[in-house]
């Protein structure tokens, strides 16, 4: 039998989260009552304990203002209740001869006016003494200011379900026992926080100066979607005051990857944050519900190496491409262009505007503008102008005949020719009054009439109509040959009604440029999840678009599976997009065991690109194994096999098929066998408790306690890069186990 020996404060720390238990149920109670009843409550609450005596207590009763918290603090601290704070540290600073006693937690609990602390957000600069600070002397940084002082304890305080587990201090010398811990649990289908255990490395980006962007280089499971959301957490927090949750934004590469994500979400308070992928968050803000054709380049790659793909896969490039960007700019300028006027602008004879002014305007004043926007102005202008000058100009007329007539009056001349040329005057006056009414009416409409006004498609359109034109745009680096196959691909996709993925970046891009994007489709920050596959133009687009640099961009070019459209360097866009950027490596894996990452490190080596090789936390496992499949009855014994498996404690998993083919051959055979199965599609949220079956280019940012590599009729070739990479995010997929299921061991390039 093992004693276990508790922890000498163990019953101190106990009372500790008694008491914080007993004063959150406090203040909820009280939120949901009235400030009257605050006294009743405390007095319910602590009547029978020891400290309702103490200084603490009847300081929170007479100077409680936690009647001011709001309706967000007041729900984080109802889902803190369970687990009020997971860490203690124990600090004396230079400046002050009093100690501090400061216990983390998901969110902040405290008395105003006292400055007590009871519960401090993990959050908070202090915070830091936690995730960097050791045993001994320290400085932090908090506001600007650095302090300086001596952490005495630093300690770990595991709480399940309101109650104390365990204590444990962490001296100089313990390892990351609770990493450890926390990396060997088995996976749920679902991201989680991970607070507790933020690494150095990932603590400092997480709180990376808020003010600018920052490219994450993360290897496969080094924890970067996880740091992006915590980083996002660390925003909300710290900019409470300025910005709503919902102006801000997660673009994920597709809905399975975001329900995936969900249960993190409320954990770190960032659940109203907006979550899109980027083909839904370019049709939100173009306004146009548009029909995407399926997106199965990577699929015809891997199929077929014939022209036809070729020529796809190039323009999938080109879309992408910088020179794309430089191409749309010419063409807006055109479009600027053909709102130049030709005349300057009157108002019947009167010149009250002229074309010069007109074209400064458009071109430089409103260069903040979209373009529609700043006709609107221009339209508001004359509209004002000829506002302005109405009474002169209809003053001017009334003078003209009532001179000639007054003048008449007076001449000595034949009553009957005078009368005849007074009435004349008379007529001739007010038909040039009805005509300067009328011009005061209809001259700014009139004027703008010349002007073709289009819709943001029709305009794309008519980009893919001329190939002179459209190579004439591109300072000779596009070549009329490759113009033309331009336009006769997209007239191809127009005429269907058609977009491709690939399109997004160039529509977003017109949008902001020609009618802007609206206000609430805008947003402050923005974090993109598996950047990699983004391109230049669609990363351009989106900065353009939401009018801010703040992004987080995290990912990983040794999984660009679709690095033929996405990225093969982080260099252009930093330098082009972001140059404020912050730009970090992550190197570490935390996701899975030494013995698979190694040969997933043995994989990455057969890419041609110097990837730096992963260093996995050292957690032990078992080798990965290679199972044949050559019998029959391969269905069976994965069944049996995944039956055991569960046995020994694991969760989840995952068969991983190169493609969607493979993936409906082992469907077919293990759903005949057994109901446990679910073949994942690209909308298809993941159920819990079964299996997934799911193709590569799917899996990726995903994780499973065991993942079955298999392949039937299709085998990886180390000939081809992005197999490699397929097969490279596929090994990094598990936690703790790897088997490869196929004929033989060289269709996923191992070593015989
Ligand atoms: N400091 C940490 N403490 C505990 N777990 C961690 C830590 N950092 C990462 N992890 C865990 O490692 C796993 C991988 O994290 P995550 O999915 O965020 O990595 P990733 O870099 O986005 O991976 P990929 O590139 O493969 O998508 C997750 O299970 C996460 O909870």
């Amino acid at each position: 039998m093992v004693l276990l020996v508790r922890h000498p404060d163990f019953e101190q720390e106990r009372q500790r989260l008694d008491f914080t238990k007993r004063y959150i149920d406090v203040v909820i109670k009280t939120s949901e009552t009235s400030k009257d009843q605050f006294q009743r409550n405390m007095q319910e609450a602590f009547g029978d304990a020891d400290w309702s005596e103490s200084a603490l207590y009847s300081q929170l009763l007479t100077t409680a203002n936690f009647f001011e918290m709001s309706r967000s603090e007041l729900e984080s601290l109802r889902m803190a209740s369970k687990k009020p704070y997971f860490a203690r540290v124990d600090f004396e600073r230079n400046d002050s001869d009093q100690g501090e006693i400061l216990y983390f937690g998901k969110t902040s609990l405290y008395q105003r006016e006292s400055q007590e602390q009871i519960i401090v957000d993990w959050r908070s600069p202090i915070a830091n003494l936690y995730y960097e600070g050791r045993i001994g002397e320290i400085e932090y940084e908090a506001e600007g200011e650095t302090f300086s002082g001596n952490i005495t304890l630093k300690r770990q305080l595991m709480i399940e379900d309101g109650e104390l587990e365990e204590v444990r201090d962490i001296d100089l010398t313990t390892t990351d026992e609770l990493l450890q811990e926390s990396l060997s649990k088995s996976s749920s289908n679902r991201l989680t926080d991970i607070i507790t255990t933020i690494q150095e490395e990932q603590n400092r980006i997480i709180r990376a100066d808020l003010n600018k962007p920052i490219i994450v280089q993360g290897a496969a499971g080094s924890g970067k979607t996880t740091i992006a959301l915590h980083r996002i957490s660390y925003f909300i927090y710290h900019y409470k005051d300025l910005f709503d949750p919902r102006q801000l934004m997660i673009l994920a590469p597709s809905r399975v990857f975001i329900d995936y994500i969900s249960e993190a979400l409320p954990e770190l308070g960032v659940e109203k944050v907006k979550q899109f992928t980027f083909a839904e968050y370019v049709q939100v803000a173009i306004g146009n519900q548009l029909k995407l054709v399926a997106d199965n380049k990577l699929t015809r790659l891997l199929e077929k190496d014939d022209e036809e793909t070729k020529a796809a896969i190039w323009i999938s490039g080109f879309k992408g491409s910088p020179l794309f960007k430089l191409i749309l700019d010419e063409y807006v300028k055109d479009i600027f262009r053909s709102f130049h006027p030709k005349e300057d602008f009157y108002c019947d004879k009167y010149r009250l505007y002229s074309a010069k002014k007109f074209i400064r305007l458009l071109e430089e004043d409103y260069w903040y503008l979209p373009l529609y926007s700043r006709l609107d102005k221009l339209k508001a202008i004359l509209q004002n102008e000829v506002k302005l000058k109405k009474k002169k100009m209809l003053e001017r007329v009334t003078d003209f005949y009532d001179v000639k007539i007054e003048k008449a009056l007076y001449k000595n001349i034949d009553p009957v020719i005078r009368k005849e040329f007074v009435t004349k005057c008379l007529d001739k006056k007010e038909e040039r009054m009805g005509q300067i009414k009328k011009a005061i009416r209809s001259s700014v409409k009139g004027y703008f009439k010349h002007f073709k006004n289009k819709n943001l498609l029709q305009y794309y359109q008519e980009l893919y109509q001329d190939p002179e034109q459209l190579a004439s745009y591109s300072s000779g680096k596009l070549s009329r040959e490759d113009a033309s196959a331009l336009c006769n691909y997209n007239q191809k996709l127009i005429h269907e009604k058609s977009y491709e993925l690939e399109d997004l970046g160039a529509l977003l891009y017109l949008q902001e440029l020609l009618f802007g994007v609206d206000k609430d489709n805008k947003a402050k920050n923005v974090v993109i999840d598996e950047a990699q596959d983004y391109s230049f133009m669609q990363l351009q687009a989106l900065k353009t678009a939401v009018d801010t640099d703040m992004f987080t961009l995290v990912g990983d070019l040794a999984q660009g599976i679709h690095s033929y459209r996405g990225l093969q360097t982080w260099e252009e866009v930093h330098r082009r997009i972001f140059p404020r950027a912050t730009y970090t490596e992550l190197q570490k894996s935390y996701r899975t065991t030494v013995e698979i990452m190694k040969q997933a490190n043995q994989i990455l080596k057969l890419l041609q690109y110097d990837f730096p090789e992963v260093e996995p936390v050292v957690r032990h496992g078992t080798e990965p194994e290679f199972i044949s499949i050559n019998q029959d009855d391969w269905g069976e014994e994965l069944i049996k096999h995944i039956e055991e498996l569960k046995g020994e404690g694991f969760k989840t998993f995952a068969v991983i098929a190169k493609t969607m083919k493979d993936c409906k051959l082992a469907n077919e055979k293990l759903s005949r066998c057994h109901n446990g199965f679910h073949l994942v599609d690209e909308a298809g949220i993941i159920p819990k408790d079964k299996t997934l079956i799911v193709p590569s280019y799917q899996a990726k940012g995903l994780e499973f306690d065991v993942v079955f590599a298999i392949s039937l009729e299709e085998i990886y070739s180390r000939k081809n890069e992005l197999d490699i990479k397929l097969l490279y995010v596929t090994m990094t997929r598990p936690l703790h186990r790897l088997y490869f299921l196929g004929s033989e061991k060289e269709d996923f390039l191992l070593r015989k």
